[in-house]
């Protein structure tokens, strides 16, 4: 799968080609070395190019070998191919069009001369996989930077523009024509020339003052942004190997680092990650529709009603995905403040108009309701849309927690009516739920999807329930957490067990960033609190099960989180972000207990985990028995894209998987027997038929939910 052709009497073009992005699988090798050995044994060959066939260069090495070390090991490995293609003694040529990435820039550092198109990215993104650029890549890349940007792009592996690369001498020239055509003519005028200066395997590393001050600090660094994963800590002591090594000591080092990344489980959460944020797009529906079989309507025009924190958002992420939207407010001062606050996102007006009148809204082909989260508001709006707007228009709603039946069943056209859930800030998080009731048609649903992705959403299919998958599963396991303080915890051991796992942010600064105000006024609307609730029942229970109203009662105090400067934690003024102790929550909380007769205990990091993630993770297996998501990937990836699921540890269904089911379930009985009183810890049927039948792979999970009363 490496095309080889002579031209121009002189230049050998290899092609890489293995669509769509031109991976380097164990054919690819093959055919790659083979090529660079015809090119250097043949007399009338003076010059080689290597390109990507039909477009890109190459996305690098074959992901999908990666769980399979027999597939790593066949065929030529990496590294003997790139030595091969930098010791050649004729002058080799990368022409870059599309992208390099990791093992395709590899590729390209050991070509002596890179050429790319104007518009093409490079980078080695492989530290998002939990990996280090294992083929050269972290050995030649400083040797041609310099250590600074070298380990700026490996540690972050972010995609650099074609531009920024000439700049950073990591391209040596840039075309905005045919770049093999560009390519071939330049490696003919530098046939015969020396190539020593020209293989950064000769190279030796630009010098750096304080070089051991330098990555003790950038070690310092990565693991303060790593969140726990191991691969960027080891992509800086790859780097400090090529600063401080001879090439092949380092290419040693570099070897020894990717054969521990490469088994670990979380370059193989990693992975899962990778293939589950893409198999979103392949939705079904429980009417049995399908991504493959349902063609969606394109949208082109949008309007937003409502642009409080979630429709500015939202008209910026539609705006910037090329839609004109028209934005509806009927508050004035909130109409001119998110005016001034898009344009600012959007850096001018950006096909953006504006009304206060509902009626603007009547030429969309989708409307984005994103007022209070109100029922009867929402329902009036629906009734007012559904005559209002152009036939085949459809109707979205951003609720996070109201039903989307209901508010089809205002409208005369309900199987245009969804839920399109966005997370804030809507035009920077990645995750869109899109909510189907049992009336939306399967155009709609595919509408909504070809729209997310052209937000460059991770848009994940789900079903209609009470805070349909994401906020569904957060219940139980904010639940957990309050429980965790009423015997004994305090915020910050929590926040530190679960920011130690992963978490960029533990659960009660989340709640203070959030405003603690959003779930009490959920909890009053379902009467769980508010005026009256406790007079006939215990403080500390509802409807027969364990309730806490630690929430509520911050909330009577006005601590709403930031925005009143008191929460959890304890903030400068309202509306700063860094989080303080407060020596008024410990007493607050001494005196709760005391109030209700509870012992303080001493509680540490492991049950703050097992009590919060498996109470999450035991929803999350109620909501594929109950069909609301397709399979365990849909959820992982709302938990990794739309919740802060650190990507190395794969998603909690994965993590289930990775921990042990069996395990899962025997620490939610333990704990089920401990607080019977709490359902949430009640393991679920599913988790007990998968332990049952032998604790399946996660692939096979969906074998044992079929049979299973199924909305999706
Ligand atoms: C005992 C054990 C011994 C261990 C020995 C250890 C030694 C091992 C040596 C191996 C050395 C490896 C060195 C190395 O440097 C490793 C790498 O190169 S890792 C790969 C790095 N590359 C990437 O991370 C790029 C990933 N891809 C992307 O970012 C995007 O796909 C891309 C920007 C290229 C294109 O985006 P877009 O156009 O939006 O398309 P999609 O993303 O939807 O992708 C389309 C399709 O292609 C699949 N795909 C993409 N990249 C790869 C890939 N590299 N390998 C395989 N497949 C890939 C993608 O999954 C989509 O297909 P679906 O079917 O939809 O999933
Ligand atoms: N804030 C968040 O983090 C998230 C909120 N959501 C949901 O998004 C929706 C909006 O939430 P926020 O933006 O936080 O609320 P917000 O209170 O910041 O904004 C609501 C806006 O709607 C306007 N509005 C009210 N009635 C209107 C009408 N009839 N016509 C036009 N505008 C009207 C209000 O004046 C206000 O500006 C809610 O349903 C909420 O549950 C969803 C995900 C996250």
């Amino acid at each position: 799968m490496a095309q080889y052709r002579i031209v121009s009497g002189s230049v050998a073009v290899i092609s890489i080609q293995n669509p769509p992005v031109n991976a380097l699988s164990a054919a690819v090798r093959e055919g790659l070395l083979l090529s660079v050995r015809a090119a250097a044994s043949d007399p009338l060959v003076r010059s080689v190019v290597i390109s990507g066939h039909n477009g890109p260069f190459c996305g690098g090495a074959d992901i999908k070998e990666f769980g399979n070390v027999s597939h790593l090991e066949s065929g030529p490995h990496l590294v003997e191919i790139f030595e091969s293609v930098e010791a050649l003694a004729k002058p080799v040529v990368a022409a870059i069009e599309g992208f390099a990435l990791g093992g395709g820039l590899e590729l390209a550092l050991a070509c002596h001369y890179r050429f790319g198109h104007s518009e093409a990215r490079v980078g080695l993104p492989e530290v998002s996989l939990g990996l280090l650029p294992g083929a050269g890549g972290s050995q030649r890349l400083p040797r041609l930077l310099g250590v600074r940007a070298a380990l700026d792009m490996i540690v972050t592996g972010r995609h650099v523009a074609a531009g920024e690369a000439l700049k950073l001498g990591l391209l040596d020239r840039l075309t905005d024509g045919n770049t093999v055509d560009a390519a071939v003519r330049f490696a003919q005028s530098a046939e015969g020339k020396p190539l020593d200066d020209r293989r950064l395997g000769n190279r030796p590393c630009p010098p750096l003052e304080n070089i051991d001050a330098f990555f003790e600090e950038a070690l310092i660094h990565a693991r303060g942004r790593a969140r726990g994963a191991a691969a960027p800590l080891a992509c800086v002591q790859a780097v400090r190997g090529a600063a401080t090594l001879p090439f092949l000591k380092g290419m040693e080092l570099e070897k020894r680092l990717m054969e521990t990344l490469m088994t670990s489980g979380q370059a193989q959460a990693s992975r899962y990650c990778f293939f589950t944020e893409r198999g979103a797009a392949r939705w079904t529906t429980p009417t049995g529709a399908r991504w493959d079989t349902c063609r969606a309507r394109p949208i082109s025009t949008a309007a937003v009603i409502g642009l409080g924190t979630m429709g500015r958002g939202i008209t910026v992420a539609l705006a910037r995905a090329g839609l004109s939207v028209v934005a509806v407010e009927t508050q004035e001062h909130q109409l001119d403040e998110a005016q001034r606050a898009v344009s600012r996102m959007l850096k001018g007006g950006g096909g953006v108009s504006y009304s206060a009148d509902l009626q603007a809204a009547a030429g969309a082909d989708l409307v984005v309701e994103a007022v209070f989260e109100d029922m009867a508001v929402k329902e009036e709006i629906f009734k007012q849309l559904s005559s209002v707007c152009k036939p085949g228009a459809l109707l979205a709603t951003n609720t996070s927690s109201l039903d989307i039946d209901r508010l089809a069943s205002c409208t005369l056209r309900p199987e245009q009516v969804l839920g399109l859930h966005f997370f804030a800030p809507a035009h920077v998080m990645r995750l869109l739920e899109v909510v189907s009731g049992p009336r939306t048609s399967p155009q709609t649903v595919a509408a909504a999807m070809q729209l997310g992705r052209r937000m460059g959403k991770v848009s994940v299919a789900v079903g209609n329930c009470p805070g349909f998958v994401g906020n569904r599963m957060l219940k139980p396991y904010l639940e957990q957490a309050y429980f965790l303080l009423e015997e004994g915890a305090s915020p910050e051991l929590v926040d530190a067990a679960l920011e130690e796992f992963g978490f960029p942010m533990g659960v009660f600064k989340m709640s203070d960033l959030s405003g603690l105000d959003i779930g009490w006024r959920v909890r009053k609307e379902e009467g769980l609190t508010g005026p009256g609730v406790t007079a006939d029942q215990p403080m500390r229970t509802r409807r027969g099960r364990r309730y806490s109203p630690l929430g509520d009662l911050m909330c009577e105090e006005g601590r709403y989180g930031q925005k009143t400067g008191r929460g959890w934690y304890l903030y400068d003024r309202p509306g700063a972000r860094v989080a303080r102790s407060d020596p008024w929550l410990r007493s607050f909380l001494e005196e709760y207990r005391e109030r209700h007769g509870l012992l303080a205990r001493r509680i540490d990091q492991q049950e703050v985990l097992e009590r919060c993630l498996y109470a999450l993770i035991n929803e999350g297996f109620r909501v594929l028995e109950d069909g609301v998501a397709a399979s365990p990937q849909n959820i992982d990836a709302i938990y990794v894209f739309g919740y802060g699921w650190p990507k190395h540890r794969g998603g909690p269904m994965f993590y289930a998987a990775q921990v042990g089911l069996a395990r899962v379930l025997e620490g939610l009985e333990k704990y089920h027997k401990a607080h019977p009183d709490s359902p949430h810890l009640q393991p679920c049927s599913l988790l007990r038929r998968l332990v049952a039948s032998g604790s399946p792979p996660i692939h096979k999970w969906s074998e044992v939910v079929k049979g299973h009363r199924s909305q999706l």
